[in-house]
């Protein structure tokens, strides 16, 4: 029987690693946005409702990275129904937790079941992308494609797309700390140095490899050294208050490392525990209270799942 509305979720999503800038990312269990589509008789694509979003989000079709992501959809798919979309926002705004990637991977799942599957769900990832374009100018591919498929990915080549899927360490954790500043991937994309040394390339690439490896061969001390970025750290973490800090803190209580979760301002930590990622999480609360800014703290198991459906009505 032919499905008239359905809803999905896609989770928060932590992009670069540290060393792999634009081409790593993981995603973060149970925080998220869900999206909800559903078939209309008006032709073309509609945002009807956005809660969670504190009034800050476009309705506007051609802005919303949900209705971008359909409309790339729905254009390769020569699809000329009508789509109500329902945006529900778990995900704070600028916060470099993947909030955009989120919106569209979560409408991209929900729109591809209700229109019967066309699409394998690897295949939505171009689809997002272009949302990405809209949200910060760059169609970067490392929050939307673990949001979508979980755990974490590679993005080894952009043109054409080729995405890996890497192992997922058991015992791995994460910690997200998510001081209350908003910075937009847009700006945060133009204070990167244009240019980098061929010295900055060697060690960036000894790191991705380190880093790749130690995932695969659950190394710990090897995913620990390899969390080093030379190419977008030295220019960001001068936006992010306390960031120094928090880096100097967690290694001696046993974390393996941290870095910005995407474009920022918050802050990620692998640790090889979730006792550990709490202890963490209550070192990097007092660096925080020290500074008197307000922030969110989130300890999690890698998403291995991705993206999925709630519901579908009839
Ligand atoms: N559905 C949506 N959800 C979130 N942001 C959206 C959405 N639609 C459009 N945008 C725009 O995208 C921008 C938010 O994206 P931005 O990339 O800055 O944040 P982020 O996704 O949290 O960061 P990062 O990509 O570093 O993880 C805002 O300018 C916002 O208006
Ligand atoms: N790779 C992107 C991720 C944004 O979340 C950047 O660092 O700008």
């Amino acid at each position: 029987m032919e499905k008239q509305k359905v809803t999905a979720f896609a989770p928060a999503t932590v992009a670069n690693v540290s060393c792999g800038f634009d081409i790593l990312g993981f995603a973060v269990e149970d925080l998220g946005d869900k999206v909800a589509v559903t078939l209309s008789d008006k032709p073309g694509v509609r945002v009807t409702k956005i809660e969670g979003d504190k009034g800050k989000l476009p309705y506007e079709a051609e802005k919303n990275t949900c209705s971008v992501a359909i409309m790339a959809m729905m254009k390769e798919l020569d699809f000329k129904g009508g789509l109500e979309i329902e945006l529900f926002k778990g995900l704070p705004l600028g916060s470099g937790m993947g909030s955009s990637a989120a919106s569209a991977v979560a409408a991209l799942m929900a729109t591809n079941t209700l229109l019967g599957n066309p699409f394998e769900k690897k295949d939505l990832l171009p689809f997002a992308m272009e949302s990405e374009r809209i949200a910060c100018g760059a169609a970067h591919a490392d929050n939307v494609s673990p949001a979508l498929l979980g755990g974490f990915v590679l993005i080894r080549e952009y043109h054409p797309l080729d995405v890996i899927p890497l192992h997922v360490p058991r015992g791995l954790y994460c910690t997200l700390v998510h001081p209350h500043l908003v910075l937009n991937t847009f700006d945060s994309r133009s204070v990167l140095r244009r240019n980098v040394s061929l010295q900055d390339a060697t060690t960036q690439s000894g790191n991705i490899a380190g880093l790749v490896a130690g995932l695969f061969q659950e190394d710990m001390a090897l995913i620990s050294r390899s969390l080093n970025d030379v190419i977008a750290e030295p220019s960001r973490s001068v936006l992010i208050p306390g960031y120094d800090e928090v880096k100097e803190g967690i290694k001696p209580a046993g974390a393996l490392g941290c870095g910005i979760s995407g474009s920022g301002p918050t802050i990620f930590i692998l640790s090889p525990s979730e006792e550990i990622a709490w202890e963490v999480s209550r070192l990097a609360q007092q660096v925080f209270d020290t500074m008197q800014l307000p922030i969110d703290l989130y300890v999690s198991a890698i998403n291995t799942r991705g993206a999925y459906i709630i519901e579908e009505e009839i």
